[in-house]
């Protein structure tokens, strides 16, 4: 599916290396790895994970005000922390300031926030271990505090990066957790029986970590997929497979919406029933496939003519509707003059005569009286049918307006 690239990650950034690099290049401007998808969606998910990342800063702001204030009072603050903590603050603080004032580009700019944050981490674990091992103090307040917040390394991987991505991205963290214990550092361990304990249950618990985070994002994926091919299968369902136009189903419920606005009174409408004349002969002198032609033909033409806001769908056989949205009635007739014209003046191939049309229309006005909406729209089609089949019954080719 077009769009499967936003299932990635859990919010659509999508953010492989390159794209980063692109973004930061490109702060300010409209995010480039949104490109494959259209504005109104890259609009609606940097609306969502403003939603979402607003309120995560916010709480990892005060809870680092509060670990930067507590370790403080409590002289357990490293001097590596002493110089990280009032930067980290610093960091976030505008991150924040920075979500409220400018929308462009605040997934790349929190991830760019996201990747500092781990360096840090990654940083400051090491910088534990070489203390430890330099000084050997038996001092493990500094790894245990740590290693509690080390799991968000693998929540925001699979959150801001694509799927793979994450996944290379935990496992080279998870690495680099790892390597003390690997490397040996046989003066910590020998100081710190519990830095010990507390690597080797880093490294078991942390791919436990890894595996779930992934399976929630396939299981994720695999949803969004689902949701994608019901979305799919709900809007074919509203088209007709041969004019490509709006079936019966389709054309109810425009309808209904039509005339709820209506009921609002945010629009006026009218409804356009029209039915291609001696179409029975057309098939039989020319073949059923040559009919067809004929009514994709129309179809085409018609919905070339009328404006985006109106609506055309196949109401069965060889009938067709159209709801024109309009705020002025007069405009109705001449605008079913124009589709009349343009549906007579379609040359085939295969068919060396003129093909017609008969139109019926009428005007969405009295029908309001009735309260139920199924009702009053059986209602307008009857009145328009019947204008439809004075037109026919009067010459066709013309437009009678009940
Ligand atoms: N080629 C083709 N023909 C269709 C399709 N659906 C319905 N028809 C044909 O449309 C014809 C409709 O014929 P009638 O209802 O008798 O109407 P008509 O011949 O157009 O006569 P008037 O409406 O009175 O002008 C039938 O022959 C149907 O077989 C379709 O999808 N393709």
């Amino acid at each position: 599916m077009k769009n499967s690239k936003l299932t990635r990650g859990y919010f659509p950034v999508n953010l492989s290396v390159k794209t980063i690099c692109k973004n930061i290049l490109n702060l300010g401007k409209p995010p480039l790895n949104h490109r494959d998808i259209t504005r109104q969606q890259s609009v609606y998910f940097s609306q969502s994970f403003l939603l979402f990342i607003r309120p995560v800063m916010f709480i990892s702001f005060i809870c680092l005000l509060a670990i930067w204030s507590t370790e403080t009072y409590l002289q357990q603050i490293s001097s590596f922390n002493k110089f990280c903590y009032p930067l980290l603050t610093l960091f976030l603080a505008t991150n924040l300031i920075y979500s409220y004032r400018s929308k462009t580009n605040i997934e790349v700019v929190t991830c760019l926030f996201f990747i500092l944050f781990m360096t840090y981490f990654v940083v400051d674990y090491y910088y534990i271990f070489i203390y430890l091992e330099v000084i050997g103090e038996s001092s493990h307040y500094n790894l245990s505090s740590l290693s509690q917040w080390l799991p968000i390394a693998y929540i925001g991987a699979f959150l801001f990066l694509k799927k793979y991505n994450a996944l290379k991205f935990s496992l080279v963290f998870a690495l680099c957790l790892f390597l003390p214990e690997l490397l040996c550092f046989d003066n910590v361990y020998n100081h710190s029986p519990i830095a010990h304990s507390l690597t080797l249950n880093l490294m078991l618990s942390h791919p436990v970590y890894i595996c779930l985070l992934w399976g929630v994002s396939h299981l994720k994926m695999m949803s969004y997929h689902d949701r994608n091919n019901a979305n799919l299968m709900y809007k074919l369902s509203k088209i007709d497979s041969l004019t490509k136009v709006s079936n019966r189903r389709g054309i109810n419920e425009s309808l209904r919406k039509m005339l709820s606005e209506y009921k609002r009174g945010s629009t006026q409408f009218s409804v356009v029933l029209f039915d291609i004349d001696h179409f029975k002969s057309i098939n039989d002198q020319f073949g059923h496939l040559a009919g067809d032609e004929v009514l994709i033909a129309i179809a085409d033409s018609i919905k070339s003519e009328l404006r985006l806001f109106d609506e055309l769908g196949r109401w069965g056989g060889e009938e067709f509707i159209a709801i024109l949205r309009h705020n002025n009635y007069h405009l109705v007739s001449e605008i079913t003059e124009r589709l009349r014209i343009a549906i007579s003046s379609l040359c085939f191939e295969s068919i060396p005569q003129k093909i017609t049309a008969s139109f019926g229309v009428v005007h969405c006005k009295a029908e309001i009286s009735e309260k139920n909406d199924q009702k009053a729209i059986e209602l307008l089609i009857a009145q328009a049918d019947k204008a439809l089949y004075k037109a026919k019954n009067t010459g066709r080719n013309k437009v009678v307006i009940a």
